[in-house]
Order: structure tokens, then C-alpha cells, then sequence
């Protein structure tokens, strides 16, 4: 799997990945970038089956980490400070537990071990093969964003639900099957690197409540609330960019001294 991505920032600089949420692409993460390369090379990429990276058969939650680690092995750099969003948070609870060698730390936005119920996301997946995205599409602004932001701030959610809107169905229904199948719950008490979880206030999909269960599972991991529903990096981007570089920062410091 060749995963699409970018690299922006000073070339040796610590690495920060950023992993997308499902039906959004690796430009979801314009508004941290200029905050992040400000001190960090900043590696986005678009996750299996979305954007510029094509689906290739039954996708998994421990290939969609794969895939990372594969591109970080290509790209040569042996550690980074991971940052995943909603589906991209599953894909850092799995890296964080399986394969913790290679990352500095982590931080879970608006996600959980667990997200939705199998059926629901299984039928999803039908649905958007048998009748396309337009569906999905049209509910999407209410699941990603709060109500005050979607009559403050259309400008910038109709870009974000046209490109879903025009997305592939396939890769986008596959990602809901490797969804239907991820259940971290009883895995991530053995997580043990630095852990950010970032919740957003008002997030119905992955709520308050599965940020704090994340929290009480692994051992020293923070918990900040953002003002805002389930893509809280777009609705509330200077808490969000806030919290998580007083993070990294933190913990470059922690290694440096
Ligand atoms: O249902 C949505 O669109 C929200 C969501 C759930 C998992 C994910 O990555 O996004």
C-alpha cells in the first residue's frame, strides 16, 4: 500500500504525523498547520482508500496502522509524535499498544477504543455502495460540527462535505467495515507512552465520556476538553493547536533533559 502524503516544516526537526478521520482527507489539517511548523516537520498523509490513496481489498485497523509504518520506514524516520483524529485516533491507540517503539507520543482527538456500533457502520458501508455518498454527505455537518459553528462558519464546512460528497464510495465503506471490526477497549490499559486525548465538548460520535474512559485506562494520559463537536481541529483550532503543541513541546523537553 502506497499511502499519499506530504511533508511540510524544517527538514530535522521532530516529526509529528497527523492521520485523518474517516471521509476526510490529509487537507483536513490545514488550520494546525502553520502553528505546527512553526517547530515541528509535520507528515500528513491521506489513510487507505481516501484522497490520493487508493483501496486496495478488505481494509483492517492494524493495516491502516501498517500502512503508516510502512511509510515511515520508506520515508526513513524511525520515531514521530503521532496525531490522529477519530478514525486516525484508532489508528494511534494501535500504534501506541502494537507498535510503541515508533513513536515519541500520542494524541487521540475526538475518539475512542471503541467508535459506533458494528451494524451501524456495517450498514453504512452498504449503503454508500449501493447508493453512493450523497446520503452521508448530507448528514455529515450535523455529526462533525456543532450548530452555533455551522450557522457561524459555513465557509468552512461546505469544502469539507463536498470533497466527502465526491469521495470514493469503495474506500469509504471499507474504512466503515475496518471500523465495524477495531475494539481497542481491552487493549489499551497496556498502552504506556505519553498520551494527549483531546475531546470535543459537544462531539456526539466519540463523546466526553469515551475520552475520559481512554484517560482512566492508560496509566499518566491527559484529558483536554475543546470547545466543539467532533471535528474539534477545524471547529476550534487555537484550543486544539494549543493543547496539543504545550504537549509536544513537553515532551521534547522531557527527552532533551
Ligand atoms: O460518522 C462520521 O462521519 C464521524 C466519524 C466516525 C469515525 C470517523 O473517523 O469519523
Amino acid at each position: 500500500m502506497t499511502l499519499h502524503y506530504q511533508l511540510d516544516g524544517p527538514e530535522g526537526a521532530p516529526v509529528v504525523v497527523l492521520s485523518n478521520s474517516l471521509g476526510t482527507t490529509l487537507s483536513l489539517w490545514e488550520p494546525q498547520l502553520a502553528a505546527l511548523t512553526a517547530r515541528f516537520r509535520v507528515l500528513r498523509y491521506d489513510t487507505h482508500g481516501h484522497g490520493q490513496t487508493a483501496k486496495k481489498g478488505k481494509v483492517t485497523l492494524s493495516q491502516l496502522a501498517g500502512d503508516l509504518l510502512t511509510l515511515l520506514d520508506s520515508l526513513d524516520i524511525k520515531k514521530a509524535h503521532f496525531c490522529g483524529i477519530s478514525m486516525g485516533g484508532l489508528t494511534g491507540l494501535w500504534l501506541a499498544r502494537f507498535a510503541p517503539e515508533r513513536l515519541l507520543s500520542v494524541t487521540i482527538a475526538n475518539s475512542a477504543a471503541k467508535i459506533g456500533e458494528p451494524a451501524g457502520w456495517l450498514d453504512r458501508a452498504r449503503s454508500v455502495r449501493e447508493e453512493g455518498m450523497a446520503t452521508v454527505a448530507a448528514g455529515a455537518a450535523q455529526r462533525w460540527f456543532s450548530e452555533a459553528f455551522r450557522h457561524r462558519s459555513p465557509q468552512l464546512i461546505e469544502p469539507l462535505i463536498d470533497q466527502l460528497a465526491r469521495s470514493d464510495a469503495e474506500g469509504y465503506a471499507a474504512c466503515c467495515e475496518a471500523l465495524a471490526e477495531a475494539d481497542l477497549r481491552h487493549e489499551i490499559k497496556a498502552i504506556a507512552l505519553p498520551l494527549l486525548v483531546l475531546a470535543g465538548e459537544q462531539d456526539p460520535v466519540t463523546t466526553v465520556a469515551d475520552g475520559e474512559f481512554l484517560q482512566q485506562q492508560v496509566a499518566g494520559s491527559q484529558l483536554t476538553i475543546v470547545p466543539a463537536s467532533h471535528l474539534s481541529n477545524v471547529e476550534a483550532p487555537q484550543a486544539f493547536n494549543d493543547a496539543l503543541i504545550a504537549f509536544l513541546l513537553n515532551q521534547e523537553a522531557r527527552h532533551a533533559g
